[in-house]
């Protein structure tokens, strides 16, 4: 049977492809001291869509391909070219791969960038030892940042339509400051009211930032017009940090939403339009010690928990300014 299709009664109704999971580590080393570093580590998944790529699909015809390998090469050489700061950077790394593709390959109508930044904190020794090391990183945590990018061309132009920042695997927890009563009730219910109890979750969060009107190429070209990314990622961080640790807690929804407060209240933060969370319950259940007569079920006296990883609550919302905030 021949590869290309015959007539047929189906057809293409989207698609995009590329190369996921590419691995991408650049060194940028201090140009009065090259023993100095500075690093960055990703995970990319970029992906290409076109009208143009149909016959791809449909008809076995790859001349409109530009091959996954294509990409991930495309990947490893913007990380070697570009300037420190454009590769340092997550969400100019991402933009400049939208760029990319959409400058060069003018059959691909979109380009989406999904990327995970691993952290490599530089290590602080003690002052005899020399202090801030040069070229030495730690992974002192298992969050991630995230950036997304889609990016489509407009006739002449290229326009950025999505750019998100995030934050993933934030792993969090607080003893006491939390509580959840007053829930409806009725005949399924079997869950106590409780007004001290552990709040454990993994903080995912994403926000979106607008990028500067007039063209990506031209944007990208004026650095200094862009938004200050990683100072927007660590005032999003420190807030959530903040109001975890300072709300009393009436619930994981009331909590979320405060944080989105203090992210979009923050004059810093102007050009993120909305910020989304999803935060699992990781819930810490009280242990019944009762077999040796001790009390460990009472809020008070609840020392000794099962931490518990499944089933867990899983609560997300979207927050924005609101329209007389925008004006
Ligand atoms: O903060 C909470 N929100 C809920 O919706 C919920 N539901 C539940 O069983 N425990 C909790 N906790």
């Amino acid at each position: 049977m021949s590869a290309k299709a015959s007539s047929s009664n189906v057809r293409l109704v989207s698609a995009s492809y590329g190369k996921d999971l590419v691995r991408i580590f650049r060194i940028v080393r201090d140009s009065k001291d090259p023993s100095s570093h500075r690093v960055a580590e990703y995970t990319v998944r970029c992906l290409l869509h076109g009208e143009s790529l149909t016959p791809s699909y449909t008809e076995a015809d790859n001349s409109p391909v530009v091959a996954t390998d294509t990409v991930k090469n495309t990947l490893n050489y913007l990380a070697k070219v570009l300037p420190a700061e454009d590769v340092l950077c997550p969400e100019r790394y991402a933009l400049n791969v939208v760029n990319h593709f959409l400058s060069t390959y003018s059959h691909i109508e979109k380009t989406e960038v999904d990327l995970i930044q691993h952290k490599w904190t530089r290590i602080v020794l003690d002052q005899k030892d020399g202090g801030a090391h040069k070229h030495s990183f730690v992974r002192d945590g298992e969050e991630k940042r995230t950036v997304r990018a889609l990016g489509e061309r407009s006739g002449s132009e290229i326009n950025v339509t999505t750019l998100e920042g995030g934050i993933k695997g934030l792993l969090v927890l607080k003893s006491s400051g939390s509580a959840f009563y007053g829930f409806h009730r009725d005949s399924f219910t079997t869950l106590k009211e409780v007004r001290d109890r552990i709040f454990s979750t993994e903080v995912e969060c994403s926000y979106s930032i607008a990028v500067p009107k007039g063209g990506l190429t031209a944007v990208l070209k004026n650095a200094s017009s862009l938004p200050h990314f990683c100072e927007i990622q660590s005032s999003v961080k420190s807030h959530i940090l903040r109001v975890f640790s300072l709300d009393d807690s009436a619930s994981v929804q009331a909590t979320m939403y405060r944080m989105g407060e203090a992210i979009l209240g923050d004059a810093a933060n102007t050009t993120v339009q909305d910020v989304s969370f999803a935060l699992p319950n990781k819930h810490y259940i009280p242990i019944d010690l009762g077999f040796k007569g001790l009390s460990n079920l009472d809020e008070k006296d609840a020392e000794v928990f099962l931490p518990t990883a499944h089933p867990s609550g899983y609560i997300k919302a979207k927050i924005e300014r609101s329209p007389s905030a925008k004006l």
